[in-house]
């Protein structure tokens, strides 16, 4: 490998982030190489959360979004509290301010370690989402599955976090649900002709949620962040919760809720852990990679 970058192999609940340095250079990291890069069950991820150089004023860096499927992202929560815990142990800040195609986030790490990301304002315009046809109220959508009479999901409410979202509710535990099969029909539904991330939310009181999401690109992850931000909103949209929750994040290994506020002034803060794993090398074009030989020997 001549070219390569370091990378992270971290976690934001259990959803897999590869965090790719990619400061001082021009190119990109390529559709290729994250496919390259998902299909080694080491370095196996959800998102590839690329670091750039900033490219605005301001700014500290702008990142690039990628899913495992090569394919971009115009948001990952649980990606920018790793960007956030990588940056913030490498200079010692703890504030950050970060451009991605979606906008600029601001961000901080807490004295206890978790990490507060302000994801900007959620849309709930038709358009702005995209859905393929107009819907004055997007709080509650014509869309089910499974039998006509009886449908198993119904009546999302979709939003955009700067990525596009539908959220079910359920009353039973979202884990009883079949979503492997349900959740590749509602990703590709025409209702939804840039995709969507789906998600199962189920009401826990009125400051405390319980999810589960397919993610478009992705599929089943064991956490999705912008997800837990658009259920909390549409919790507190449709009269479900107060403006601030709690998300139990149901299919995660790690058993730390994500605390999600929707504040007065518009804007979705989410509060979680992060993790790091190991450490290595990679080239961001074909995505041939190495791991730190120090952390190889430890692994020995
Ligand atoms: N895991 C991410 C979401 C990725 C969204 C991506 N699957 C898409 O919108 O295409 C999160 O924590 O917010």
């Amino acid at each position: 490998m001549s070219d390569t970058v370091e990378f992270a192999k971290m976690n934001g609940l259990g959803n897999k982030i590869l965090v790719v340095d990619m400061r001082g250079r021009k190119d990109m990291v390529t559709p290729q190489a994250a496919i390259a890069l998902n299909s080694d069950p080491e370095t196996a991820f959800d998102q590839i959360m690329a670091i750039h150089d900033p490219r605005a004023q301001g700014t500290d860096a702008y990142i690039d979004i990628l899913n495992c499927d090569g394919t971009k992202a115009q948001a990952c929560g649980n990606g920018t509290r790793c960007v956030v815990q990588a940056l913030a142990s490498e200079t010692g800040k703890k504030t950050f301010t970060f451009q991605t195609v979606a906008g600029i986030l601001n961000a901080s790490e807490h004295e206890n370690g978790m990490i507060s990301v302000d994801m900007g304002l959620p849309r709930f315009r038709w358009d702005d989402i995209p859905l393929s046809e107009e819907f004055y109220d997007t709080s509650r959508i014509e869309l089910q599955i499974g039998p006509i009479d009886n449908p198993v999901l119904h009546s999302p409410a979709v939003m955009s976090m700067g990525n596009p979202h539908a959220v079910f509710w359920v009353t039973n535990d979202p884990m009883t649900f079949d979503l492997e099969r349900f959740g590749p029909l509602l990703e590709n539904h025409p209702m939804f002709p840039e995709k969507a991330n789906i998600t199962l939310a189920q009401v826990v009181s009125d400051t405390a949620l319980r999810t589960r999401t397919f993610e478009r690109g992705a599929g089943l992850t064991l956490a999705c962040g912008s997800a837990a931000c658009a259920a909390a909103v549409s919790a507190a949209r449709t009269g479900r919760t107060g403006r601030t929750v709690e998300i139990d994040v149901a299919s995660s290994p790690v058993r730390i809720p994500l605390i999600i506020e929707w504040r007065h002034d518009n804007h979705v803060v989410m509060t979680g852990p992060a993790e790091w794993e190991w450490s290595g090398r990679a080239d961001p074009e074909t995505g041939a990679w190495s791991r730190d030989a120090a952390q190889a020997k430890a692994a020995l």
